[in-house]
Order: C-alpha cells, then sequence, then structure tokens
C-alpha cells in the first residue's frame, strides 16, 4: 500500500470497486500470471504492467517533475522534455487498454489525479460509450500558472472527455473552468464546460478521512499501551506533532525555522518543547526530493545542536513510515499538529489528528496554503511563509485554554466526521451516475427542423422573434461598419414586424446610433451594447437598462485597450457608451488568440463583466443582463397568448433565465454550437433562409 491522501481516501469507501493501478515495479513477463490472479483474489486490483524506463518517465519524469511542481504553483522546477511527455502519453495508453479490456456496458470509470489526464480522452476513442469520471487530488492551478505547461492544450483536452470532473475545492473548480476559456476558448458556466456537443459537468467534492478507523485503533490495547509509553517519554514536554511525506510542497524547512524562531523569541520553550517530525519517504528518484532531504536533515541538525542538550533534543526527526499503532498514537499524544505546506490539495494528516485528540483536544496549526484550509474553520490558520507568525501561533496554541481548545475542536469534529471518504466517494460516484446519464441526453445539439418550425409558426396566435446580428443575421466581417442590413433583410423584417401575431427584437453588442440608423422606421425592438440599452418597437426612445452608472473604469481601461490594440497588429477596439469591444477578427489567427487570452487575464481581475465574442472580447460594468429586457416582454407577451419564441443566434441571453409559458421555446445556435441552446443551424445563410420561409407566411396573410 502506499502512503499519501489518495490511498488513504480511497481505502476509506465502502463501496466495492475494481483498483487498476501500477503495481510500483517491474514484473518479469512469466510471472505476470501469478501476480496478476494474487491481486485479483485478495484486492480486488487488476496490475498494469509497465517496463521501468516508462514507468520512471511517466510518474517520476512528468507526473512528479512537471505536473506536481506546476500544478503546486512552482513552474520554476519544470523539467520537461519530449522523451518524458512521450512516456505519459504511453502510460495513460497503456490503462486505457488494460481497463478497455475488462469495461462492460454498465461500468462506470473513476480516474484518479495527474498522472491520468489523458486516459479519459484515450480510453474515449477505444470505448465512445465509457462513462468515466476523473476527480483531481492536487490544487488545480490559476490559468495564470497553468498556461506555462508546453502540453496544456493536450492535458485539458485529455480530461474534458469525461462527464464529470472533480475537485477538492471552489477555487480549483474555477482556475479549471477559467483555463478551458482561455486555453481552449471553450464557453463555460459556474457547473461546467460546454466542451464539442457536450456539456462537462465540473464539481466540488472535498475528500475525507475514515473516522471509525482511527476511532477503533484508539481503543486497541496496542494502541493504548503505545500512548503511555509515548506519554512516558515526553512527560514534562509539550508536543508538537509533523506528519508528512517529504516533499517540498509541505513546506518542512518553513516549519522547521518556524521552530528556531520560536526558541529565538520564547526561551522558555527550551527544553520544555518537541517537534516529533516523520517525513515519510516519497518520489526518492526525483532530484528535487533528494535536495530537499539534505538541506531538512542540516536544518534539523543546526537547530538541535543550537537549542538541545545532553538528554533533550528539540526535534525528533523520523525519516520513515510510520505503522497505524505509531501513527494514531502519535496524533493522541500530541499538544498540536503543524501543518505548513505551501500548497496542498487537500491534507489528510489534519483531519487524521483531529479524530485523534480523544483527550488532550490539542490544537491544529494549519497552512492557508491547503484544501483542508478552507473547510477546517477551526483551526488555527497560519501562512508559512510568515516566520513569525508560525511561531506566535505555535506558542499561543500551546497557551491556549482549555475551554478555547475543547470548543474549536467540537467545529472540527462536527465537519471532519460528517466530511468522510465515504461522503466523498459516494457522492462523486452519484454524481457521476447522473452526469453520465445527462451527457447521453446532450450527445449533440440537432440541427434545427426549418419545416417543422414553419408549421408551428403557421398555426401561433402570438410569437416572439428574437435575433442577435452579427453572426446570426449577416457573417461577421473584417470591418465592423461594413456589416449593415441588405435591403432584402431589411423587407423581410418589415413584413414580419407588420404580421400582428408577431414582435420582432434585434439584440446586439453594436452602438444605440447605429441601430437605429440601420434599422430606421421599422417596428422593430433592439437591445444595444448587449443589453445595456432597449428601445421598445412602438418608441423612439432608447432606456437605459440600468441607473446611472459608474462609469469611471473606462479611463482606467481605455489604455490597456489601446495597448493591445497597439501589440496586436490588425486589432481594434471600439468605445460604445457604456462598452469597449476588443476586435481581432484581422490578427494573426494564434498571436490574436494569445493576446486576447493576455487581456483577459487583465480584466479579469477587475471588477467588470468580460463578454467573449468570436474573435471579440467585451468588457462592460456588472450587472447588465440582456435576459432582463427580454423578460420584460416575454411577460408582457403572455397575456397576448403568447405561444412561440425564437431566441436566434448568440443573444446572450439564457432560456432558463425566461419565464415560462405555455407554448414552445426555439433556442437556436448559430454557427458555433453551445449547449444552452437546443438546435443549431450553421451560418446566417440558414438563418436568411428561415426567414424568408417565415416572411412568406406573414406575407400571405397580410
Ligand atoms: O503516490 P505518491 O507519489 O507517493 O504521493 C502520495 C499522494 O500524494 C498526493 O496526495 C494528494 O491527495 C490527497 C488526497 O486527496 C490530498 O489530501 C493531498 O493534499 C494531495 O497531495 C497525490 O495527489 C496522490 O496521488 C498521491 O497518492
Ligand atoms: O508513515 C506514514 C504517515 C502517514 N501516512 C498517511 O499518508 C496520508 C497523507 O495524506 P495527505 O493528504 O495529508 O498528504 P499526501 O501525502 O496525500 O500529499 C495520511 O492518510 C497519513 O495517514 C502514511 O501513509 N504513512
Amino acid at each position: 500500500m502506499s502512503s499519501g491522501g489518495l490511498v488513504a481516501a480511497l481505502s476509506g469507501l465502502k463501496s466495492n470497486f475494481i483498483w487498476v493501478g501500477w503495481i510500483g515495479t517491474e514484473i518479469d513477463e512469466e510471472d505476470r500470471p501469478v501476480v496478476k490472479d494474487l491481486l485479483w483474489k485478495n484486492y480486488s486490483c487488476i496490475p498494469v504492467f509497465l517496463e521501468e524506463r516508462v514507468a520512471n518517465e511517466h510518474y517520476n519524469g512528468f507526473s512528479n517533475g512537471v505536473l506536481w511542481p506546476l500544478f503546486h504553483y512552482l513552474p520554476g522546477d519544470l523539467d520537461y522534455d519530449d522523451q518524458i511527455w512521450n512516456s505519459y502519453v504511453e502510460a495513460n495508453e497503456i490503462f486505457s487498454t488494460v481497463v478497455a479490456d475488462i469495461l462492460k456496458p454498465d461500468d462506470m470509470v473513476w480516474v484518479h489525479d495527474y498522472h491520468m489526464m489523458l486516459f479519459p480522452e484515450i480510453l474515449k476513442q477505444k470505448k465512445p460509450e465509457a462513462r468515466i469520471g476523473f476527480f483531481l487530488h492536487i490544487p488545480f492551478p490559476s490559468s495564470e500558472i497553468f498556461r506555462v505547461l508546453p502540453c496544456r492544450k493536450e492535458i485539458l483536452m485529455g480530461i474534458l472527455n469525461c462527464c464529470l470532473i472533480g475537485f477538492h475545492t471552489y477555487d480549483y473548480a474555477r482556475h479549471f473552468l477559467k483555463a478551458c476559456t482561455r486555453i481552449v476558448g471553450l464557453e463555460t458556466a459556474p457547473n461546467g464546460v460546454y466542451f464539442r456537443d457536450r456539456f462537462v459537468q465540473v464539481g466540488v467534492f472535498p475528500v475525507g478521512i475514515d473516522p471509525d478507523k482511527f476511532f477503533e485503533s484508539i481503543k486497541t490495547p496496542k494502541v493504548e499501551s503505545r500512548i503511555q509509553e509515548l506519554k512516558k517519554s515526553f512527560e514534562g514536554s509539550k508536543v508538537l506533532i509533523g506528519i508528512d511525506r517529504l516533499d517540498y510542497i509541505k513546506g518542512i524547512p518553513q516549519k522547521l525555522q518556524a521552530i528556531e524562531r520560536l526558541f529565538q523569541k520564547y526561551p522558555e520553550w527550551k527544553g520544555k518543547l518537541v517537534l516529533i517530525q516523520v517525513a515519510v519517504p516519497s518520489r526518492q528518484d526525483v532530484e528535487e526530493y533528494q535536495k530537499l532531504k539534505k538541506e531538512v536533515e542540516e536544518l534539523v541538525g543546526r537547530i538541535n545542536g543550537l537549542y538541545g542538550s545532553l538528554g533533550y533534543s528539540p526535534i525528533h526527526y523520523l525519516f520513515q513510515s510510520v505503522d497505524s499503532t505509531e501513527l494514531t498514537a502519535l496524533y493522541n499524544i500530541s499538544d498540536a499538529a503543524l501543518i505548513t505546506s505551501i500548497r496542498d490539495g487537500m491534507n489528510l494528516v489534519a483531519q487524521e489528528y483531529i479524530v485523534c485528540q480523544t483527550d488532550k483536544k490539542g490544537v491544529l496549526i494549519l497552512s492557508e496554503f491547503t484544501g483542508a484550509a478552507q473547510s477546517l474553520s477551526g483551526a488555527v490558520m497560519i501562512n508559512p511563509w510568515n516566520t513569525e507568525e508560525v511561531a506566535d501561533s505555535i506558542n499561543n496554541a500551546l497557551t491556549m485554554s482549555e475551554e478555547e481548545r475543547e470548543e474549536k475542536h467540537q467545529m472540527l469534529l462536527n465537519y471532519v466526521t460528517k466530511h468522510t471518504a465515504s461522503h466523498w466517494g459516494l457522492g462523486f460516484v452519484k454524481e457521476l451516475y447522473k452526469a453520465s446519464h445527462n451527457a447521453d441526453k446532450m450527445v449533440s445539439i440537432p440541427k434545427l427542423n426549418i419545416d417543422e418550425v414553419v408549421d408551428i409558426y403557421k398555426n401561433s396566435k402570438r410569437r416572439l422573434l428574437i435575433f442577435a446580428y452579427d453572426g446570426t443575421l449577416i457573417p461577421y466581417t473584417n470591418v465592423p461598419q461594413l456589416s449593415r442590413p441588405s435591403q432584402e433583410l431589411l423587407e423581410s423584417f418589415d413584413i414580419l414586424s407588420n404580421d400582428p401575431k408577431n414582435d420582432l427584437y434585434i439584440l446586439s453588442g453594436r452602438d444605440k446610433k447605429t441601430l437605429s440608423e440601420w434599422f430606421n422606421g421599422l417596428h422593430i425592438g433592439l437591445s444595444a451594447e448587449y443589453g445595456c440599452f432597449f428601445k421598445d418597437p412602438d418608441s423612439e426612445e432608447w432606456e437605459q437598462q440600468v441607473p446611472s452608472m459608474d462609469l469611471s473604469w473606462k479611463e482606467t481601461i481605455r489604455p490597456l485597450f489601446k495597448y493591445f490594440t497597439l501589440r496586436t497588429p490588425g486589432s481594434f477596439f471600439e468605445e460604445k457608451e457604456m462598452l469597449f469591444t476588443w476586435h481581432y477578427r484581422n490578427a494573426d489567427p494564434v498571436f490574436g488568440c494569445i493576446q486576447a487570452r493576455e487581456l483577459h487575464l487583465h480584466l479579469d481581475n477587475l471588477p467588470l463583466d468580460v463578454i467573449v465574442g468570436d474573435k471579440t472580447l467585451g468588457v462592460r460594468s456588472y450587472n447588465i443582463n440582456p435576459t432582463s429586457s427580454m423578460k420584460k416582454v416575454i411577460t408582457d407577451s403572455i397575456p397576448k397568448n403568447l405561444d412561440l419564441v425564437l431566441l436566434i443566434g448568440d443573444t446572450h441571453i439564457h432560456p432558463s433565465e425566461l419565464p415560462q409559458f405555455e407554448g414552445k421555446i426555439y433556442n437556436i445556435s448559430v454557427g458555433k454550437k453551445s449547449n444552452k441552446d437546443s438546435y443549431h443551424l450553421n451560418d446566417p445563410s440558414e438563418v436568411i433562409e428561415l426567414v424568408n420561409r417565415l416572411e412568406k407566411i406573414s406575407d400571405s396573410v397580410a
């Protein structure tokens, strides 16, 4: 059994599952049948056999030499080359072959962690019907960090072939969604990604432990007697516990520096405090881990040399793994646990310490850079880089009143005993089951059946026709000013709008002046600047959709847009009353996308709404919602027996936000498919075909 949280979490699942995995060493061909048989019979495991070179380059080289440091915000430690990338691909392919051979129709496949991020796409190619969920046990970094990865797009596409993708925290999920938008240009929603013809669900499932395992262990005679021995060994001293894989993300050097600072600032603890640091051997073939071991052991030696005495060592350092008896007893007798990770997907040691505090109600001192910090609110939070703060926190924890310790411990225990490994596992599998069934429903966005719409139009009593403009009624062009509507289109809209059953609207990012000029004299409603302004068909006046807006942001943003325009040959930007729109259609396709990503990064940190269009990036004040203007139109039309709504193109309206009515609504994507829509048309020419068919009916009635 490997050490680490993934194994601890999965060992805590109560449900049956087949574990497919690499067994950590190369097995000769002739021995493989025996090994397979033994693992299957005794552990319900199926081994994946990898030759030493591939295993080493996949696990040490790429997984732990490239992905691990990058995902923990340490891009400087990347050690990327094609050789280790190819082995990463090869190992994922070998895993997919093993799984494809055993997969049965109703099986679900739960893929774990950064080692397997290409597996879902590869398995999907072999088994298109496979129902796959992916869970990342480590942080997903901000897209500013993630974009450094040379194979960033392949990694994202690798896991987007799932029905469900899970993370420990909302932060990680949000970073992933942003990366999908910026790096692959995908449309996202708070709970998922629109990818090809499907909606890939993204969820948050904080991992937990198996508390009962520890509650039962503490009561065993073996642990009881070990607890007594340890209490005797450290009688008269306060005990701090550190349980970490010897990994640079665990912040062990930072922990040791804080202990040294504690002795300097609070010398009274000398001779009265010990830190028991268990450093579990981990990834010893990776150079960064070898360097870390030397650094830690030097620090331990120095601090013990400075603050120790004959018969007293402030730091008890174990470079080894400990068995569950020793671990449980160590947790139990410790007055505080000190977790100083500089980044950590979750950190289960924190939770294990809490459940083992049956006597002392010891204090959890927890780095804010762990996933656990987002849910263990009863912990004493620290920034491990702030040595002074950590030293003070240790002193405060060890002198904390019993009442406060009891109160904090109860808060923590309530959380940990509810959000267990089993709760985590069942939650994910249930969501995967639902998502995999929903995914079947969303396999494709069917092409609109124009004949069907024409029939319904013919027999309907009240109709609301809502069109986007650019890319819907007229193809995108390199020069926006040239996109004025043709005379034929104006005549069609004149006929449609004069049909007493019809209300006709155009929703656009264009400004008021342009839309008023282009559609002057037509009895149609207009929405300008993505919903900032609205003009009713019966009015000549534009209404501003939000009260007086603070537009001071324009002074700040204008230089940024000018900068990117200068930097990106072929791009230009439009300043409208409430909106800036940056166009990069005429720029180099690759460079333009890179620049758009860069600009998006800058805009994302501002209190503004960023509107991602087709080769455009818009920005406007918050809380302007184009749906609100159309909600009122629909609400007003319902009493007039509204029974048909056509919502055509990228109107930036989410149909789910519109009022319900007795009748049919057609949400129609044009060109780029989007799952918020239920049908698609390929391009504006097909939209015009539909308009002409509807016009003929209205004309014949007129
Ligand atoms: O398998 P190893 O290379 O020996 O590494 C041990 C585990 O380290 C990482 O654990 C992560 O998952 C834990 C459970 O979700 C989480 O609590 C912890 O914060 C993460 O670091 C790695 O992600 C696992 O795959 C390894 O098994
Ligand atoms: O000698 C040891 C000490 C600890 N652990 C376990 O390793 C896991 C560490 O998980 P955590 O999430 O804290 O960190 P990770 O190692 O997964 O990054 C915990 O379940 C510990 O009980 C272990 O397997 N061997």
